[in-house]
């Protein structure tokens, strides 16, 4: 078999969640598939059971193609920490930093990687489902691509592009990703995937024939706008899907929107609880008023700290905290919560005073820290992943949570991924709503968020089965991209 390449228009045109449906499906046929993106940019990552870190939509993709998650999938993670450095993972271990201006000569190494592990990965499962990032009409950095036709054209993969139509123009941006490829790299293209669909069909199909006749490629489906399906994204609170819905709920949650948010999916389950609505923010006065404040991770822990009192919400978390209302630190918002940080690593600003709403001390190691650690909390089990360089000690008295501690209505845990625990996270938002004053208990019957991730991985898979060609995407996977096309 060949493989695939899914690109997309844009970001954000949905190639992910395609991705992981495409995986799904073909996984339900009895293939042993594999996702892959050469380089992904994100700070929401996950930690693989050999301690490896990849970017999370990939965790997701091998989660949707019931295979183990592992390095090989995402082989270069770029973690940006500021606008122009990116903290480089490569085969899920450090890799050292890139500034902008270092992305051409920094590449060809990474480069390397990315073909030597997709040509092992190859030979380990029947199909390969590669994933693009951006789009394939960033011809600017076409010399230095091996995530897009870069990849595409090394391994000769036929390349389906996706766009999104709910941001419009989408028949243009096909059309325009296509004229803008060079000839060869047009070779590879095969067809059209048209996502994010509301309403009837048939009137757009006389744009899609147009479209298939003026590119000579065919569109191999439309698949709709899916409501609830939005968990893992990929861009940290950015392109949080929940954000985008109605949720309605009595325990109001917030989640302060750091510049540099990582591992924000923590917050995915609360969004999914029944009864819990979340809110991204980053105005002081929704913190004062929200029953329950969530400081999510960060890859800048010490800058987003002072963007946080530069924004007037470092005094607005006092209050709450005076006032005994619940305040949550995950990682990088648990460190902001000590008297005291000392990073001479990650931002290089010695020692800062921290919020010191918990009894502890910060400080960073060069050391990175990744694992998958366990534990329990009022009985409950948990399950949880770490990535940090930075780690508290106490510094005074407050019980014990997770690995972290909790004084009055502050919480703080270095762990990510402890609120997926369906049992932790009920307990957990009962006794936070009881501190807020409000009366919140679980919805008998709800689902877990295991099962919710789940029956959202089936619904793309059951959308790719029943909305595209599937014929025509097998015979692509295959025997690769078609021959003699169009060229524009
Ligand atoms: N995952 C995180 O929030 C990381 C926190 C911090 N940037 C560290 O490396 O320690």
């Amino acid at each position: 078999m060949s493989g695939l390449l899914i690109a997309g228009t844009t970001s954000d045109a949905g190639k992910s969640l395609v991705t992981a449906g495409v995986c799904r499906w073909l996984a339900r046929r009895g293939l042993r598939v594999a996702p892959f993106k050469a380089q992904n940019m994100s700070n929401n990552s996950m930690v693989c059971a050999d301690g490896s870190e990849i970017g999370r939509a990939q965790w997701l993709q091998a989660r949707a193609a019931g295979v183990e998650p592992e390095a090989a999938m995402n082989p270069v993670l770029l973690k940006p920490g500021s606008d122009h450095r990116s903290h480089v993972i490569a085969l899920g271990k450090p890799f050292g930093t890139l500034e902008a201006g270092e992305y051409a000569t920094g590449r060809q190494g990474l480069a390397r990687i990315a073909f030597d592990t997709l040509a092992e990965l190859r030979t380990r499962f029947d199909v390969v489902v590669c994933e693009g990032a951006g789009s394939p009409a960033e011809i600017n950095l076409r010399a230095g691509d091996y995530v897009n036709m870069g990849l595409a054209r090394r391994f000769g993969l036929p390349v389906l592009v996706v766009g999104d139509i709910d941001r419009g123009g989408v028949l243009a941006a096909m059309y325009g990703t296509q004229a803008l490829l060079s000839h060869e790299d047009q070779e590879l293209l095969a067809g059209w995937i048209v996502n994010k669909f509301r309403g009837d069909v048939g009137l757009l199909r006389p744009g899609l024939d147009r479209i298939a006749e003026l590119t000579g490629r065919p569109v191999l489906g439309v698949l709709p706008w899916l409501d609830g399906v939005w968990i893992d994204s990929e861009d940290a609170l950015a392109a949080a899907g929940w954000a985008r819905e109605e949720q309605g709920g009595t325990l109001n949650v917030a989640v302060v929107r750091f510049p540099r948010a990582s591992n924000a999916t923590d917050v995915d389950a609360l969004a999914a609880e029944p009864g819990v609505s979340v809110r991204l923010t980053a105005d002081p006065d929704a913190v004062r008023a929200s029953d329950i404040v969530v400081l999510p991770g960060s890859r800048s822990t010490v800058d987003d700290l002072a963007w946080l009192r530069s924004r007037g919400l470092a005094e607005a978390l006092s209050d709450r905290a005076a006032a005994g209302r619940p305040v949550l630190g995950i990682c990088g918002g648990y460190q902001m919560l000590a008297r005291e940080i000392h990073d001479e690593v990650e931002s290089g600003a010695g020692t800062v005073a921290g919020l010191g709403l918990l009894p502890t001390k910060v400080s960073f190691s060069t050391e990175k820290v990744l694992g998958r650690p366990a534990g329990t909390w009022r009985g409950h089990q948990v399950q949880a992943y770490e990535i940090h360089h930075g780690s508290a000690l106490a510094d005074g008295e407050a019980e014990p949570f997770l690995d972290g501690w909790r004084a009055g209505s502050v919480w703080g845990t270095t762990w990510h991924g402890t609120l997926d625990n369906d049992g932790f996270r009920r307990a957990w938002l009962t006794e936070a709503a009881a501190q807020a004053g409000v009366t919140w208990s679980p919805s008998p019957g709800a689902p877990g968020f295991a099962a919710l991730r789940e029956s959202m991985l089936d619904r793309l898979a059951d959308a790719v089965a029943e909305h595209l060609d599937t014929e025509l995407l097998l015979r692509l996977i295959r025997s690769g991209p078609p021959a003699g096309p169009r060229i524009l």
